[in-house]
């Protein structure tokens, strides 16, 4: 059996301010993904505008197969777009195919699956992006225990990943996108292997590690009162093909505690996006 290490609280801790010269805004253009299958083609994003500005926090929700994970996977160098372009802080990150590594070096990336290296312990495989950028053995451990505690990890730091629980590995895997002080973190629904209350306490633990990296965040999910809770600004995605049917600014006043969500002005936005998402029945 393994143990959640963070202590439970409803009220977010305070923060440190935000680095605001990291964090960088992505703007999308015209981005179009056709995906060329043997039965024809699928339209999975239909001329996608959207300008995120440094440092907010944005989540993307909409029914399965609206195009989530394929604009997360533009987004973060892995996919071509087959139109449009992607900058991230004024710089070409995608154009006519083509991509700029150096843009997307900058990025951390978070998926379902933790995808920790079962030999290495929990801090080998926080440092290991500064490993592979040459970052010598003593600064990088130093760095990953710092970036442990930032996720609740101290005193798991030699665990093997087998001795975590889910929640305990994302963490693992959201201080290892951390590594590398990325001005984007791009995260596909992280927490939608997890049960209900770990999900909670983990959502209170994003606020608070988005609001000390300052980075910018792109946080897909099935879930919109996560995707509110979290967000700046939530984008609601339709699908065949995938567009962007809404944009809804968040405006409950940060740092978020649990109790929001009993708050009348949290309610009346999660019954619009749900009854949006209803509309397209
Ligand atoms: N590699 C692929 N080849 C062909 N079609 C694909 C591919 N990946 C995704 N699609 C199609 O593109 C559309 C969008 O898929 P995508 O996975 O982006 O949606 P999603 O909103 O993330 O879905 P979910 O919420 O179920 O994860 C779907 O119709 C899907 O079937």
């Amino acid at each position: 059996m393994t143990q959640e290490t963070v202590v439970r609280r409803s009220e977010p801790a305070p923060v440190a301010p935000p680095d605001p010269g990291r964090a960088v805004g992505l703007r999308v253009a015209g981005v179009d993904k056709v995906y060329p299958t043997r039965r024809g083609e699928v339209h999975a994003l239909s001329g996608i505008d959207l300008d995120i500005g440094a440092g907010e926090f944005v989540s993307l929700v909409g029914r399965s197969g609206c195009g989530k994970t394929t604009l997360l996977r533009v987004l973060s160098g892995l996919l071509a777009p087959t139109r449009g372009t992607v900058e991230a802080g004024g710089r070409s990150a995608w154009v006519g195919g083509r991509r700029d590594d150096a843009v997307f070096a900058e990025f951390g990336l978070v998926f379902q699956e933790a995808n920790l290296f079962p030999w290495f312990t929990v801090v080998d495989n926080v440092a290991l992006p500064l490993k592979l950028r040459g970052v010598s053995r003593g600064d990088r451990r130093a760095r990953a225990i710092e970036l442990c505690a930032t996720v609740g990890l101290t005193g798991f730091e030699d665990s093997y990943p087998r001795e975590l629980s889910g929640g305990m590995r994302q963490r693992a895997a959201i201080a290892r996108a951390l590594a590398c002080d990325p001005s984007v973190l791009l995260m596909d629904e992280p927490f939608g292997a997890l049960d209900a209350m770990t999900r909670d306490r983990m959502n209170l633990e994003l606020q608070q590690i988005h609001a000390v990296s300052g980075a910018t965040v792109v946080f897909v999910t099935h879930s919109i009162s996560e995707a509110v809770f979290l967000a700046d600004r939530v984008v609601l995605l339709t699908p065949r093909p995938g567009r962007i049917r809404s944009i809804t600014p968040v405006d409950l006043p940060r740092p978020r505690a649990a109790e929001v969500e009993a708050t009348a002005g949290f309610g009346e936005l999660v019954v619009a996006l749900r009854r949006e998402l209803d509309q397209e029945d």
